[in-house]
C-alpha cells in the first residue's frame, strides 16, 4: 500500500484528470460514495449525524457523503462553514447536485450555529479540511475544532483529521481528534508519525478508482503488509541443508550483559538460521551454552569483561550481527572497523555497535556488502547529531538522506518501524504493539533480521519480513496468551513459531 505526500496525491489526481479523463467531480463522487459506504459500518439508522463541510474539496466530499447517506435512509444534517459564494469548483458542482435531490443545508454564522446544530447529534463527520491545510487554523476553524473535540460524539474524519498536515516536518497547533479516519485512496505520511498519528484514531483507506501506476514511479514508499511477506518470504526447499539456511555470526555480550546476545542468538535460530556462532567473552559463553544449545562459540579477548578484539574470527559467514550487549568502550570502535573491513557478508549493527560506528561512518560507503543499522530513535539521533524530537518530526526525510549518504539500510525502530534502503525505498510497519516497549525486544529483532538476511530473498525483503514477523508475533501473543504489560522479549522468541504457523503456513 502506497504512502503519499500531499504533492504526490495532487500529482496523481492531476494526472488522472488531465491524462485519463477521470474528471475532478468524478473522483469526488467516487471518494464521497466510498467514504459513505465505509461510514455505514460505523453508524446505524438511529444515529443523528452532522456533517461539517469546509471550503475546499474535502468539504465537497462532504456533500457527496451527505447525499449518499440521506438516500440510504440515514438521519443527516449538513453545516456548511464558508459562505455560499466561497464554495467553488467540484465542491460547488456537488452542492448543486445535493440540492437538486431536494436536500438542504445550514450555513455557519458563528459558534452558536455549531452549538445549535450539533445538539442531539451523536456522530460528527469532519469534512472541514483535507490535504490542502496550510498553517495554523484560521477563523472560524480555530473555534470549531476545539468545540468539536469536546463534544461527546463519535467523530469520523474524511481523508485526514482536519488541521493535521499530510506531510512530515510541518508544525500545527490544533486539529480534530478523530475516532476513525477514512483515508482517500492512499494513507498520507502523517498517519505514521508519532505526534500526528494519534489524531487519526483508527483509519482505513478506501479506493476511489485511481490506478496505482498513476504515481508515476514504482512503489517505493508504503506499508509492508502480510501479502508482501507471503509473496517474498522463501519457502524451505525439501533438499536444502543447514548450510543453505545461512551460517550466522553474532558478536556481542559482556560479562555485565549476557542476556542480550543470548536473545539475539536464540531469535536468529528460531527465525530460521541454519547454523549460528556466537563470538563473545569467556564468561558469557558459560552462561549462553545452556540456553542456546544449538550454537557454537568463539571466546574473544577481553578487558574488564568486555570484548577487546575480534582476532580469532574467520569471517566466512553468510551474515554477521554485532553490538548487542557489547558495552561502550574505546576498543569497540576498532573492533567494529575490523568487522566491517573483513566481513564480506551483510553486517547488521545494533545497540552499542551503533555508538562505536559514528566515527567510521564515512568509510562504510566503501563496503561491497550490505551494511544494516537498526537504531531506535535515541541511537539514530546520536548518529545524525540531532535531538530525538527533531528526528521524530521528519523520520522519513532523515532516514532517506542518511541511508543514501552512507549507502546503508536503516531500520528505525519504534511504534511505526521504518525500513529505508540505500536507494531510498521506504517501508512502514504497523504490526507490533506497546508490549514490545521493554528491554530485549530490540535484541530479539536483531536476531530475526540476521536470520532473514541469510535466506534467499533481497535485503530489502529480509529486513521487512523480519520486522513484520517480530511485530506480528507481539500482536498474536497479546491477542491470546499475554498482555502488553507482561509480554517479555523472550516470549517473542518462542512465540515466533505461532506466527509462522498462523500466518504463513496456509
Ligand atoms: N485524488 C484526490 O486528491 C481527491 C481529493 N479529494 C479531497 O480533496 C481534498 C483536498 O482538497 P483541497 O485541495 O481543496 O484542500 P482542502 O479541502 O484541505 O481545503 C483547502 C482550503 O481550505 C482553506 N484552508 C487551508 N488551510 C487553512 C487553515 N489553516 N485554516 C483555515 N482554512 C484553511 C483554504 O481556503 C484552502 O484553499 C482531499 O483531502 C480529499 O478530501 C476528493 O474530493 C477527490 C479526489
Ligand atoms: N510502542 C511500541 N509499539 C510497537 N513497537 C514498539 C513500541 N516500542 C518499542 N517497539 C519495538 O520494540 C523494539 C525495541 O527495540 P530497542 O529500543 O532497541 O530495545 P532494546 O534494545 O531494549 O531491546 C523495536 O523493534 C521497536 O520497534
Ligand atoms: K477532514
Amino acid at each position: 500500500m502506497h504512502i503519499v505526500t500531499a504533492k504526490e496525491m495532487y500529482d496523481t489526481d492531476r494526472y488522472a484528470m488531465e491524462e485519463m479523463g477521470l474528471q475532478g467531480h468524478m473522483l469526488m463522487e467516487n471518494a464521497g460514495r466510498a467514504v459513505a459506504t465505509e461510514i455505514e459500518k460505523h453508524v446505524s439508522l438511529k444515529d443523528q449525524i452532522l456533517i461539517l463541510v469546509g471550503k475546499g474539496n474535502n468539504g465537497g466530499d462532504g456533500f457527496v457523503i451527505a447525499r449518499t447517506l440521506l438516500q440510504r435512509g440515514y438521519s443527516v444534517e449538513v453545516l456548511q462553514i464558508p459562505n455560499d459564494e466561497d464554495i467553488q469548483g467540484d465542491a460547488l458542482t456537488h452542492r448543486k447536485i445535493y440540492e437538486a435531490f431536494g436536500y438542504g443545508y445550514h450555513t455557519f454564522e458563528d459558534l452558536n450555529s455549531l452549538i445549535t446544530f450539533s445538539s442531539g447529534k451523536n456522530v460528527i463527520i469532519d469534512a472541514l479540511l483535507g490535504i490542502g491545510v496550510k498553517g495554523p487554523l484560521r477563523s472560524p476553524y480555530d473555534e470549531i475544532v476545539p468545540y468539536v473535540n469536546q463534544l461527546d460524539a463519535k467523530v469520523i474524519s474524511v481523508d485526514l483529521p482536519s488541521g493535521i498536515p499530510a506531510d512530515e516536518g510541518i508544525s500545527f497547533e490544533e486539529a480534530i481528534q478523530s475516532n476513525f479516519t477514512i483515508v482517500i485512496q492512499y494513507p498520507k505520511v502523517s498517519a505514521f508519525l508519532q505526534h500526528t498519528a494519534p489524531f487519526y484514531g483508527e483509519w482505513k483507506a478506501v479506493d476511489i478508482g485511481l490506478p496505482d501506476h498513476l504515481l508515476g514511479k514504482p512503489e517505493s514508499c508504503g506499508v509492508w503488509t502480510k501479502e508482501d511477506v507471503v509473496a517474498s518470504l522463501p519457502e524451505r526447499e525439501p533438499f536444502s541443508h543447514k548450510g543453505s539456511h545461512g551460517k550466522g555470526l553474532v558478536i556481542g555480550g559482556a560479562l555485565q550483559m549476557p542476556g542480550s546476545v543470548t536473545m539475539t542468538s536464540r531469535a536468529a535460530l528460531r527465525a530460521g538460521a541454519g547454523l549460528l556462532t556466537v563470538a563473545t567473552v569467556k564468561d558469557v559463553i558459560s552462561i549462553l551454552a545452556s540456553s542456546v544449545t544449538e550454537a557454537t562459540f568463539i571466546a574473544l579477548e577481553e578487558q574488564a569483561g568486555k570484548i577487546n578484539s575480534v582476532d580469532g574470527i574467520e569471517f566466512s559467514y553468510d551474515g554477521v550481527a554485532i553490538g548487542m550487549g557489547m558495552g561502550r568502550h574505546p576498543e569497540g570502535e576498532e573492533l567494529l572497523r575490523e568487522v566491517l573491513k573483513q566481513a564480506e557478508s551483510p553486517v547488521l549493527i545494533d545497540a552499542d555497535g551503533l555508538y562505536a560506528l559514528k566515527a567510521y561512518l564515512p568509510h562504510v560507503t566503501s563496503r561491497s556488502s550490505p551494511t544494516i543499522l537498526t537504531p531506535h530513535p535515541g541511537e539514530m539521533a546520536h548518529l545524525l547529531g540531532v535531538e530525538v524530537p527533531e528526528l521524530l518530526e521528519k523520520p522519513f526525510q532523515y532516514s532517506r538522506q542518511f541511508a543514501s549518504r552512507y549507502g546503508v539500510y536503516v531500520v528505525l525502530k519504534g511504534a511505526f518501524t521504518l525500513v529505508t534502503t540505500p536507494k531510498g525505498n521506504q517501508w512502514v510497519h504497523t504490526t507490533g504493539n506497546v508490549g514490545l516497549a521493554k528491554g530485549g525486544s530490540g535484541d530479539v529483532l536483531a536476531g530475526m533480521l540476521l536470520a532473514m538476511t541469510m535466506q534467499p530473498q533481497s535485503i530489502e525483503e529480509a529486513l521487512n519480513n523480519g520486522v513484520w514477523l517480530h511485530g506480528s508475533t507481539a500482536d498474536l501473543l497479546t491477542e491470546d496468551t499475554h498482555s502488553t504489560y507482561d509480554l517479555l522479549a523472550t516470549d517473542l522468541i518462542d512465540g515466533l513459531s505461532k506466527t509462522y504457523r498462523t500466518h504463513l503456513s496456509e
